[in-house]
């Protein structure tokens, strides 16, 4: 369970006249599912960025459960992400020549040196949920819907109280974007986890309990 506190947030990049994200305030309770929405180039993807301390903030307080990423040097703030953050990607970011089980471990496996008991249970117990039966199926033969799914039970396997997807569904057809939106809301309730979804997505926006518009950088309220 994770809540976020931002205060005075400002991105800047070089050759940008204007921030390219700028958030006075923004707070959310443990366990809420929320929808980021706007056109392209508003800032979505340096939110998301920004929340999973991937980019560091010009200036500016991002907290989650009072952890500041602004104080964290990069080691730190990647050791907190592996931690704390469970990440779904548009494009999957899935390893070729590997099973969907050896997937879904493989970033535990880099983390820890050595797999923590009981992760390979929870692995085959969320392929379960996510409909994949056949564990051990090279990953480059799965369906792009599929994948996708390896991918949510990727993210959730070593528990985080934070997930976050960048637009999960962008290339998956209707029946397969559905069916990810339901499993990543879904599990994330059952987990409690605070999900964070940027996405264009009016299907899996609706699925969402609260939605950002994020314009110029800003958030419309
Ligand atoms: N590393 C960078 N250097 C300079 N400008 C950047 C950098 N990263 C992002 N930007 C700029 O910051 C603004 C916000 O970009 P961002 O990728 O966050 O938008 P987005 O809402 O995710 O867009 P899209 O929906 O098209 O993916 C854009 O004007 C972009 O060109």
């Amino acid at each position: 369970m994770s809540d976020l506190l931002l205060r005075d947030v400002v991105v800047r990049f070089p050759g940008l006249e204007s921030p390219a994200l700028a958030i006075p305030a923004l707070d959310l309770p443990a366990g809420a599912q929320v929808a980021l929405t706007g056109p392209s180039g508003c800032g979505k993807t340096t939110l998301i960025n920004v929340l999973t301390g991937l980019e560091r903030v010009s200036h500016g307080r991002v907290a989650w459960n009072g952890t500041d990423l602004a104080t964290l040097g990069e080691g730190e703030r990647d050791r907190w992400r592996a931690a704390n953050v469970g990440l779904v990607m548009q494009d999957f970011h899935l390893f070729p020549g590997l099973s969907a089980l050896e997937n879904v471990l493989l970033p535990q496996r880099l983390a820890r040196f050595r797999l923590p008991a009981g992760v390979r249970d929870e692995a085959v117990r969320l392929l379960g949920r996510v409909g994949i039966t056949r564990l051990e199926q090279p990953i480059e033969t799965m369906s792009r819907g599929q994948m996708q799914r390896v991918a949510v039970a990727r993210a959730l396997v070593a528990r985080p109280g934070i997930i976050v997807a960048d637009e999960p569904t962008a290339s998956l057809d209707g029946a397969s974007g559905a069916a990810v939106a339901e499993l990543l809301t879904g599990l994330a309730g059952e987990a409690g986890a605070t999900l964070i979804v940027a996405s264009h997505d009016p299907r899996l926006v609706e699925r969402l309990g609260h939605t950002l518009r994020l314009d110029g950088g800003r958030l419309e309220s």
